[in-house]
């Protein structure tokens, strides 16, 4: 497959980092940060909003992201309000929300939204991966890595290599490059 590039709006370092290993030359990303306020809603009219306007923002095509983590045990929640959640309660807070539950499951959820400009409707490709919410451990990765067990190790305690075999980042860009794939 021949290199594609694209823009992708992210003001989250460790997002673009990732995304770029994951990718390798396949596609190559650049990167502007554009403030976009982020509404309420599921996962993906909050990425399809996040997409729309980046795309009039820089009146052109546009990839964005948002990243969500879901606790079984608060149905679902904080899903997408995970950043305003860790930035108020870090690791430990988080942790400590299912201090009252034995059901410690948690899924983590990244979908990518991809417009071709402003009024062109955006495509989305989305990852899960399945884990459960540990005490901290780790000093890799980044936000919620330490907290985030799957298959025995959190996030923090992986490897960048192998934490971009397993993460939901990693099963959304497939999907993301298998578009890519057949329609280039
Ligand atoms: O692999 C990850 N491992 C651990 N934590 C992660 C990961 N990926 C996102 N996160 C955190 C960052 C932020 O606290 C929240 C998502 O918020 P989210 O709005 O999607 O990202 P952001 O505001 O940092 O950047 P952006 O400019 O792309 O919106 O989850
Ligand atoms: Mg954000």
């Amino acid at each position: 497959m021949s290199s594609t590039k694209i823009n992708f709006i992210t003001g989250n370092k460790n997002k673009l980092v990732e995304a770029r290993a994951i990718l390798g030359d396949t596609v190559e990303l650049s990167n502007q940060n554009v403030e976009i306020p982020e509404i309420q809603g599921s996962l993906e009219e909050i990425a399809r909003h996040k997409c729309r306007k980046a795309a009039i923002a820089v009146n052109g095509p546009v990839l964005v992201e948002d990243s969500a983590l879901e606790f079984r045990a608060l149905k679902g929640l904080p899903g997408p309000y995970i950043r305003c959640f860790y930035s108020a309660l870090g690791d430990d807070g988080l942790c400590k929300l299912l201090a009252g539950f034995d059901d410690k499951a948690a899924t983590a959820v990244c979908t990518f939204a991809f417009s071709a400009g402003p009024g062109s409707e955006p495509l989305l490709f989305q990852g899960r991966t399945e884990g459960k919410i540990v005490d901290k451990r780790g000093e890799g990765g980044f936000a919620f890595d330490p907290i985030f067990e799957v298959e025995g190790q959190t996030y923090a305690e992986m490897n960048f290599a192998y934490k971009n075999t397993v993460s939901e980042r990693f099963k959304a860009l497939e999907k993301l490059q298998d578009w890519l794939r057949n329609t280039a």
